[in-house]
């Protein structure tokens, strides 16, 4: 007979995800990194610059280094005294008619207040003739103009893109201290799931959504440890459960098993390998069976094995926790944006649902959200067609097409 366990309430996506979270309150510790190992990976702490940029008033031109008062009326002669190029200033000082030729970036000589651009001149030798009148100051960065040193421009948590390892280095920094990448150990389980490129028997499919689940992870700065497959039986589950833990992994992602049936063995394999649990059951369309707990500092996160199922709860609940241990202070943002239906839907229930959908601009380039007719949370297939999950909230009354909705985006940048 099958069993008729007491079932928990679904929980609000929204607690779920706060439970979650709170489950990484600090991001995990740093590590100190060369500079150009610091891509993509999020700042343990504040960056203060080690110099000021640029050190000293530079020239933005190619020309002439002038006092603005002798060139405002023209034309004006001057009388060039030396040359100041990027990497060898002009050590002396110019006085009243005089000039000094430099180039972009080049050290601003004592006693010029302007660089007057080559193209207003006219250079006869050492004599130059002033051909336009310039504001004072014009074409000269100032020190500092960029920064100064003891300035902090990048804050603990950054994301460190290509402009902030660009500034990084700018500021004088040659290693960065980040947060360690999490681990995450990801395991599928069912007695019917070969690997790709094997011959199913009979009664087996191919499993797939742990591909899926380790490139989301990979994507948002985990490495990741493959568990393989387990079969629906403690033994295997606990294999599989210690090597996760004797890895040290920061994350445990299971697939599958996680709800009612009799061959749903994970929570109690956990539970038996030391698993307090957090929660388990949302009020959501698909992922309903989505499950939390921890061993020690292992956090867990059991998907279901639905494939649309796995991956919505990775893009809504996996992702942000790895986020949040990888340091990234907004780490349970709302993934959702504004958009419009492309159809009429239906009124909800009091599950939240994700509703797999295409984008297609409106007339204004707004986007607009279409649903896909087929919604079986086991099809792949109309995954991969979607643009966006349209978020129907829990209880939302019947809507109409143009009406304003709520989208999350798939396939973009996730971090
Ligand atoms: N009586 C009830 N039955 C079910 C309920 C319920 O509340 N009461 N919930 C349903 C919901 S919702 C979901 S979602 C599924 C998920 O259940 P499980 O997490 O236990 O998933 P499995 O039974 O292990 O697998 C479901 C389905 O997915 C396939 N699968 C599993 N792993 C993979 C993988 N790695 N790659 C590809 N496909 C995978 C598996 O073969 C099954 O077809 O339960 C409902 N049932
Ligand atoms: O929640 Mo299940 O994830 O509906 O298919």
């Amino acid at each position: 007979m099958a069993k008729s366990p007491t079932l928990p309430p679904m929980l609000p996506v929204d607690e779920a995800l706060k439970r979650l979270l709170a489950s990484a309150e600090k991001p995990l510790p740093p590590e100190t990194v060369a500079l150009a190992q610091a891509h993509e990976r999020r700042l343990a702490k504040d960056v203060a610059a080690r110099r000021t940029q640029p050190p000293d008033a530079l020239s933005a031109m190619d020309g002439y280094a002038v006092r603005a008062a002798d060139i405002a009326s023209v034309p004006a002669k001057l009388t060039m005294i030396g040359t100041s190029s990027a990497g060898h200033g002009f050590d002396g000082a110019i006085a009243a008619g005089q000039a000094v030729r430099i180039f972009t970036g080049a050290r601003m000589p004592e006693g010029a207040d302007t660089v007057l651009i080559q193209e207003d001149t006219e250079a006869d030798g050492a004599t130059i003739t002033a051909l336009a009148s310039e504001q004072r100051g014009r074409n000269v960065r100032q020190a500092g103009l960029d920064f100064l040193a003891g300035d902090v421009l990048l804050k603990a948590g950054r994301l460190i893109g290509p402009a902030e390892l660009a500034l990084a280095a700018a500021m004088n920094h040659a290693t960065l201290d980040v947060v360690r990448r999490p681990l995450v150990a990801i395991l599928a389980t069912g007695d019917e799931l070969v690997s790709p490129g094997q011959e199913p028997g009979p009664d087996q499919i191919v499993a797939s959504n742990n591909f899926a689940v380790a490139a989301y992870a990979r994507q948002a700065g985990a490495d990741v440890l493959d568990l393989g497959i387990a079969g629906d039986n403690f033994e295997a589950l606990e294999v599989a459960i210690r090597r996760a833990r004797d890895a040290r992994a920061d994350v445990l992602v299971t697939l599958g098993g996680a709800s009612v049936g009799d061959h749903d063995l994970v929570q109690s394999a956990l539970t038996r390998e030391g698993m307090e649990l957090g929660f388990w059951r949302i009020a959501m369309r698909p992922g309903k069976p989505f499950m939390h707990g921890r061993i020690g500092d292992m956090r867990i996160a059991g998907l279901p094995g639905n494939p649309v199922s796995a991956i919505v709860c990775c893009i809504l609940f996996v992702l942000p926790l790895i986020r949040a241990l990888s340091g990234d202070t907004n780490a349970g943002r709302d993934p959702s944006v504004p958009a419009v239906l492309g159809d009429d839907v239906p009124a909800n229930d009091m599950r939240q649902d994700y509703v797999r959908a295409r984008l297609t601009p409106d007339e204004h380039g707004l986007p607009v959200a279409t649903a896909f007719k087929r919604q079986d949370s086991s099809m792949l297939g109309v995954l991969a067609e979607a643009q966006c999950l349209i978020v129907r909230p829990a209880n939302a009354p019947a809507a109409k097409k143009g009406e304003p909705c709520r989208i999350v985006p798939l396939n973009q940048a996730i971090r």
